[in-house]
């Protein structure tokens, strides 16, 4: 499968601060991809780097196959949407007067719009100033607009951080639904959750350092197989090896119409990264 973004040994310094030390890796065409990190982890730099926002200090970075500052090249930047927190939004102009302007310097149709704003929810919102939406219409509005021209590659710092579950679950089909119809998406986050239901592979960042890149599932079981967790009718709640011996366990609760509810006691990804970091996600 064809690599979309690749990166090797890339440094990123300020001043004698590093941001990024010696990062390697590489998103393929057609996945979702999260960076998980706590705040100051290098998320944004990351981003930052990978869009051309930003020159590395070493290394190679590469998105389309090409070296990444050629996107500052207008034709090739059209392939990428962008979502950071300085959102470039005309405060004064209302929502869609916003989207229009940007359709109009993307060449995307006009009839396009209404469905980014769909997307984001936002639909009724039109016509109101942005300089009257809360703090997470705006982050809608952003969305909106990242995606309005169907990137191929589209790059989300923080996406749903300032949103409630409700238009996080909404904009979550969304992407969902972008990424099957062909759009590769590198996102940043703190939410663990956000990773596990969007991303085909996570990468733990940490001090500037990737620690850990692999899909949800296979982070989530690499230390061994979980216990399994049996509540039962008593009110007690039985820990269980998943071996031969435990499956007989629970046919017995199940036999006896003892069980209530079973389940897997598999680490979150946020336990995970505590255990391997000493540090909270957030
Ligand atoms: N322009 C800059 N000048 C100096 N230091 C910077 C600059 N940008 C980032 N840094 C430093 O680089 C490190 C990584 O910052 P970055 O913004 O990439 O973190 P992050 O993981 O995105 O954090 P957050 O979740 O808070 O957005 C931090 O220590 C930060 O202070």
């Amino acid at each position: 499968m064809e690599n979309i973004i690749e990166v090797r040994s890339l440094v990123k310094s300020f001043g004698n601060k590093s941001a990024l030390k010696d990062v390697d890796f590489s998103v393929r065409k057609g996945e979702t991809i999260g960076f998980l990190g706590p705040s100051g982890s290098g998320k944004t730099t990351t981003i930052k780097i990978l869009t051309a926002q930003l020159a590395p200090t070493a290394g190679e970075v590469r998105v389309f196959g090409e070296p990444v500052h050629l996107l500052k090249d207008p034709a090739r930047m059209k392939r990428i949407g962008i979502l950071t927190d300085n959102s470039g939004l005309y405060d004064r102009l209302t929502v869609a007067d916003n989207l229009r302007l940007f359709a109009d310097l993307y060449g995307t149709d006009r009839g396009e719009i209404r469905e980014a704003l769909e997307m984001v929810n936002l639909i009724g919102e039109e016509k109101t100033p942005v300089q009257k939406l809360s703090k997470g219409m705006k982050q809608r509005v952003t969305l909106a607009r990242a995606v309005l021209h169907k990137p191929d590659l589209l790059f989300l710092d923080e996406p749903t951080s300032a949103l409630d579950p409700a238009n996080t679950r909404h904009i979550h089909g969304g992407l969902k639904a972008l990424n099957r119809a062909g759009t590769t998406i590198f996102l940043t986050t703190h939410d663990m959750e956000e990773a596990e239901s969007l991303c085909d592979r996570v990468a733990f960042l940490h001090d500037g350092e990737i620690r850990l890149f692999d899909t949800p599932r296979n982070l989530r079981t690499m230390q061994g197989r979980p216990t399994i967790s049996v509540l039962l009718k008593n009110q007690q709640t039985v820990t269980i090896e998943p071996d031969a011996k435990g499956a007989a366990a629970i046919a017995g609760f199940m036999e006896r119409g003892e069980l209530v509810t079973i389940h897997s006691n598999e680490p979150s990804l946020g336990d995970l990264f505590v255990q391997m970091t000493g540090r909270n996600l957030a």
